[in-house]
């Protein structure tokens, strides 16, 4: 049982933890901080945090598990204010969306990454932000990847585990880097390509006002384009190093699918979309295992 959890970034994704954690009985007190008052304030009117701070040092103090749910681009300053009560006693996670940055964030503050200190991701969220966007149940059949160090302590690896499969996530780990490539092909290429298109459309319509017939396709294709700015902003700066060669990749990948079209190569052309629809149905197999 915790004690006290405090939940810095009471927004969807820690909104989510708290409501979760509330709803399976994991703490006796959850505490949020937020450096946005209104949000700190519906947090504590809706009940997902029974106190809120704007002060890390004030809301982590005495807390023996911490959850950094802020954009990644935060954490030099979350880690900074951490370490003046930073308890070895305590677990401390994070749900930052890329993982080596947040690593050499806790190097660059503490000169070495604490052993109490697992970084963490959960694999779900939404458009959506703040803590009126949260749900009780976002991680329920979901992965969370959790990414320890070598000098990591198994203990604070084992809590962490257990914290999230008490809320229904299926718990994996993976090396940092790894994880970094990985979700660089599946989460911030498609996000930077939704947000392009929906950049170039948004241009287009003001002169065509081609929204007004979009329809279905595009709801789906540019729906996480509604994601935070500033979050993406973040997660490009961070994960730079992998996102950019995706980005050429997919240019010469749509040269040839364009090459394609132009030639009239039929044949060639229904093998791309045959083969991209059988990679999805894979995907889609996948989610249901
Ligand atoms: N949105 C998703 O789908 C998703 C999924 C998995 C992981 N993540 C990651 O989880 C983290 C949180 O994302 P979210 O979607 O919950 O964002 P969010 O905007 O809903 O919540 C973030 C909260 O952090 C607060 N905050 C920002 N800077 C702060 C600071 N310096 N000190 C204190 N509070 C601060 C904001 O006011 C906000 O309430 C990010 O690192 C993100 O990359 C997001
Ligand atoms: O479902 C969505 O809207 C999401 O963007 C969730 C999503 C993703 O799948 O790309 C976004 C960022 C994360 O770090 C993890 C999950």
């Amino acid at each position: 049982m915790i004690e006290r959890l405090c939940i810095i970034g009471v927004g969807l994704i820690g909104g989510s933890v708290a409501r979760a954690a509330r709803a399976e009985g994991l703490c006796h007190e959850i505490v949020g901080v937020d450096a946005d008052a209104d949000n700190l304030r519906k947090a504590s009117a809706c009940g997902v945090i029974d106190a809120g701070f704007s002060d890390i040092e004030q809301g982590a103090a005495s807390a023996d598990a911490v959850m950094i749910a802020t954009p990644v681009g935060t954490f030099d300053v979350i880690f900074s204010a951490l370490k003046s009560v930073w308890s070895t006693g305590a677990v401390v996670t994070d749900a930052g969306s890329t993982k080596c940055s947040v690593i050499e964030s806790a190097e660059r503050i503490f000169g070495e990454v604490p052993d109490n200190f697992v970084p963490g991701h959960p694999i779900a969220g939404a458009e959506r932000s703040g803590v009126e966007a949260s749900t009780v149940d976002l991680f329920r059949g979901k992965r969370v990847i959790l990414t320890p160090l070598e000098d990591t302590s198994p203990l604070a690896v084992k809590r962490v585990e257990s914290f999230w499969r008490s809320i229904g996530a299926k718990v994996s780990q993976m090396e940092p880097a790894h994880h970094d490539e990985v979700l660089a092909a599946t989460s911030h290429l498609p996000h930077v390509l939704a947000f392009a298109l929906t950049y170039m459309l948004g241009k287009k319509d003001e002169q065509t006002e081609i929204f007004q017939y979009a329809a279905g396709g595009f709801r789906d294709f540019t729906r996480i384009a509604s994601s935070d700015p500033k979050m993406w902003l973040d997660i490009c700066r961070a994960n730079r190093r992998e996102i950019v060669p995706l980005i050429h990749q997919f240019r010469e990948e749509l040269n040839v699918v364009a090459g394609l079209i132009s030639s009239g190569a039929a044949e060639e052309l229904f093998s791309v979309f045959a083969d991209a629809r059988n990679a999805r149905q894979r995907f889609l197999d996948q989610l249901e295992r």
